[in-house]
Order: C-alpha cells, then structure tokens, then sequence
C-alpha cells in the first residue's frame, strides 16, 4: 500500500527483513540469512555500525546534496553497490534478472556471483553498459572452467573481476548442513551449465554440507585418473571433477597470490581490473598493492566463512592506513542503514556494496523489492549527508565521526 512515494508496509531494511522472511522457504531462508558457526561474526558485522556516532554540522547551506560517485568510470547514483551474492533464483523466479534490471533502473554497479542461477551474458544484455557489471570469480583448481569464465565476462563487457579470497574452505553454515540444502533441480548454475555436456548438470547445492571440512576436502572430491594437481600440500590432491557445484568447486585452498593473481591479472587485463574481496588485515592489502591488483574489498563475506573474525568496520581502518589511497578499498557487511553507509566513508571506504537486503528486496517483490531496497537506502544516506552537513560524498571524512565504549566514553578519531 504506497502513500505518496512510500511503501508503507516497508519503510526501511528492517522491515524488508522481516517482510522477506515470511516469503521465502525455510532452506532459502536459513541458506541467505545464517552465518558461520554461531553467527557471531554476522552478528558484529551489523553491531559494528553501533559504535561510531556522528558529529553533524550546521549552517552550511544543504539545499543541493551530490550523492553520485564514480565507479568504473560510471557514474553510480550512491557509493552502493549490490554485492554479489550466489543461486538469486531461489529468493525470485527472475533472479539475478530482476536484479540487474533494478540496478540499471537505479544507476548502481552490480556483482554478480559465479554461482549464479543467470548466466552472466544474460546480466550483461539486461544492463547494457548502463551500469558496469563486476564478477565475482571464484578461481577453480581446475583452471580451464574459470579461463573460459573470465574470456566470457570479457567478451560480455564485465569492466571487473572481484577474485574472492576468504573461501579457502567453506566456512560451516550448521542450518544448511541441517537443512541438506540443495538447489532444486528446475535451477542451474548458469555460468557453467554449457560446460558440462557430458557431465549431468550439478544443481547444487547438490550434496549436505558435510564434505565441508579440510581434513575430508580431498578425500570427498571425486578423483580422476590423470587429473592430479601440479603441486602438492603433502597431500596427494587430486582436482574436483564432475559436476560444478559450489560445494565441489568454489572452495579452493591451493590459492596464493604468486601463483594465482599474476595469472588471473594475465587472463584478464586490459579490460577487466583484477580486485581481490575478502581482505580483512593491514598486511594482507600491502600485498595486494605488491601484487598490483586494481582495488580491494574489505569483506569477511557476510560473517559466512571464518566466524570470530573482526567486523569489517572494524577492519576496515587498518585497511585504509595501509592502502594510503593508492587503489580503492570497497567494504561489505551489516550495511542496513544510510548512515551505516555514511559510517564507512567516513572511515576510508570509497564504496560499499551490500548483500542480504538485495536478496530480501528480491524475496519481497522480485526487482520491485531490490528497487525499493536501493531506493531506502540511498534516501536514507542523501538524509544523513544533508543532517549530517555534508553535501558531496568526498567531503565525507572521519571528522564527523566519534566512537563510543561500552561505558559511553567517547573518543575522537
Ligand atoms: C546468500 C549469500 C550468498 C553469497 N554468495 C557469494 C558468492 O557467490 N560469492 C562471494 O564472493 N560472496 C558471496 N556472498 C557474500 C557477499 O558478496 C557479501 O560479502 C556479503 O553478503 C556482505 O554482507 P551482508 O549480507 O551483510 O551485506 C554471499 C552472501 C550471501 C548472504
Ligand atoms: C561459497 C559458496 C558459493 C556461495 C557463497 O559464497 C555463499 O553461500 O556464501
């Protein structure tokens, strides 16, 4: 029921939360909402945000606010983006369509995962370079897949590839080992549906979550006569096969920064940037300005793989003291409100990109609920601005942030 330009029943992500919740099923639901472990991680993501209060200023002439900030060489309607998150089909028929066409409506930068249920040149086709599409690129042990990908998402137009690094293993979700979930079979993994010819499509989801654990990886992987990994771990590790499952084959442990990101910068460059997502220390993004990818993203993937981990805010600062403004440094994670948004630039972050309240938007009213999921957030982040008395995102710097204690002691940054 909408007055004026209100949704009434969803007035902010909280309520798109809870609106989301009732129209999904349980193993949709537990996959997209739970973290690792205990949730902790999840949990201090979103609490992070609590601990920083801002320090408005006045008198400053507010009447024209300039939310718009550059991106790929796009320009994006607000430094948010709609992180990539996998299988969208299962929160709305259209998926990952109905995604792209409300970040194309909305002029904001769209991740799309590996593990989509879309194939990536169907993304690209709804987005027609209107609005820079990134993918996210899970780097399979098995390189020939993921060669093909990255020639696909270049040929596609894709300006990016996010080269997420925090899934050596994948992290255990205790409700989707519960839950066996599992991509029904009406689904596909698009992106690598045409490759597998002569192999039965691997749905999932495919199998519980309970080959998820390092001792067991190698052992539970299929193992093919000849297709022995060049390298050793001690180990005899033998490359996943048969069908492309996320369980199977988006978890690689045999990643590393020699071997894998010169490489993927050769497959990639000129046109697409290499980034790396899933940074969370100061040490680690000396490496990646070493490694001379184009940008980083602060990220522990949702509170999804390491639990106990830092909040991204958290670490968010080191990030940006080490990174010294050399190449951009984007933050995921807990984003539910504008002046979280606000909160994170203020810290250093040029950008951020959210996941979950996408999948609820999409949950709640396919790409009507994304649009309106961007919408809220974006007034939410102009109001902050406009209160807060700045009114060019650039302008957004630490000075308008203090940070509290648990005692309610306040320090300056
Ligand atoms: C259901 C779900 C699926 C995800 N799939 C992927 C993925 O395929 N690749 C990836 O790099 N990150 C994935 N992520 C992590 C997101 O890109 C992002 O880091 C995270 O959702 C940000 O936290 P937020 O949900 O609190 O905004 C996924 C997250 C969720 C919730
Ligand atoms: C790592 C598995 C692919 C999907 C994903 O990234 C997630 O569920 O968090």
């Amino acid at each position: 029921m909408a007055q004026g330009d209100h949704d009434l029943n969803c007035l902010n992500i909280d309520d798109l939360e809870k609106l989301a919740y009732t129209r999904m099923d349980k193993m949709t639901r537990d996959y997209y909402n739970e973290g690792a472990d205990s949730g902790s991680t999840l949990l201090e993501n979103l609490k992070a945000y609590e601990k920083y209060r801002i320090r408005p200023r006045v008198l400053r002439d507010v009447s024209i606010i300039v939310t718009t900030t550059t991106i790929f060489g796009h320009k994006n309607a607000v430094p948010i983006g709609v992180a990539p998150t996998a299988m969208q089909r299962l929160a709305h028929s259209d998926g990952e369509l109905a995604t792209a066409r409300a970040c194309k409506k909305k002029g904001i930068a769209m991740g799309l995962s590996s593990f989509a249920t879309t194939s990536l040149e169907d993304v690209a086709k709804e987005c027609d370079g209107v609005v820079p599409n990134v993918l996210q690129l899970y780097l399979f042990e098995e390189r020939a897949h993921s060669k093909k990908l990255i020639a696909r998402a270049k040929k596609a137009g894709f300006k990016a590839v996010f080269l997420t690094v925090d899934t050596p293993y994948l992290g255990r979700r205790n409700a989707e080992i519960k839950n066996q979930f599992k991509l029904p079979s009406h689904f596909k993994i698009e992106n690598f549906a045409c490759e597998e010819d002569d192999e039965e499509q691997g749905a999932d989801g495919g199998n519980p979550r309970t080959d998820n654990l390092p001792a067991n990886t190698s052992a539970k992987r299929k193992a093919k006569k000849g297709s022995k990994a060049g390298y050793t771990d001690g180990e005899s590790r033998v490359l996943p096969t048969g069908p492309i499952t996320f369980h199977t084959h988006a978890a690689n442990p045999t990643l590393s920064w020699e071997k894998d990101i010169e490489w993927l910068k050769q497959e990639c460059c000129p046109e697409m940037e290499v980034w790396v997502k899933g940074i969370a220390t100061a040490e680690d993004a000396i490496l990646a300005l070493h490694h001379q990818v184009r940008g980083i993203v602060v990220s522990n993937h949702g509170g999804r793989q390491l639990n106990g981990a830092l909040a991204t805010l958290d670490a968010l600062p080191e990030v940006v003291e080490a990174i010294q403004g050399k190449i951009p440094v984007h933050v995921d994670g807990g984003i539910r409100h504008g002046t979280d948004v606000f909160k994170a630039l203020a810290l250093g972050a040029d950008f951020v990109w959210v996941g979950r309240p996408a999948l609820w938007g999409l949950a709640y009213k396919g790409q009507e609920g994304v649009e309106l999921m961007l919408k809220l957030l974006s007034e939410e982040f102009r109001l902050c601005m406009a209160l807060a008395g700045v009114t060019k995102v650039q302008d957004i710097a630490k000075e308008y942030l203090v940070k509290i204690d648990k005692s309610g002691f306040v320090s300056k940054l």
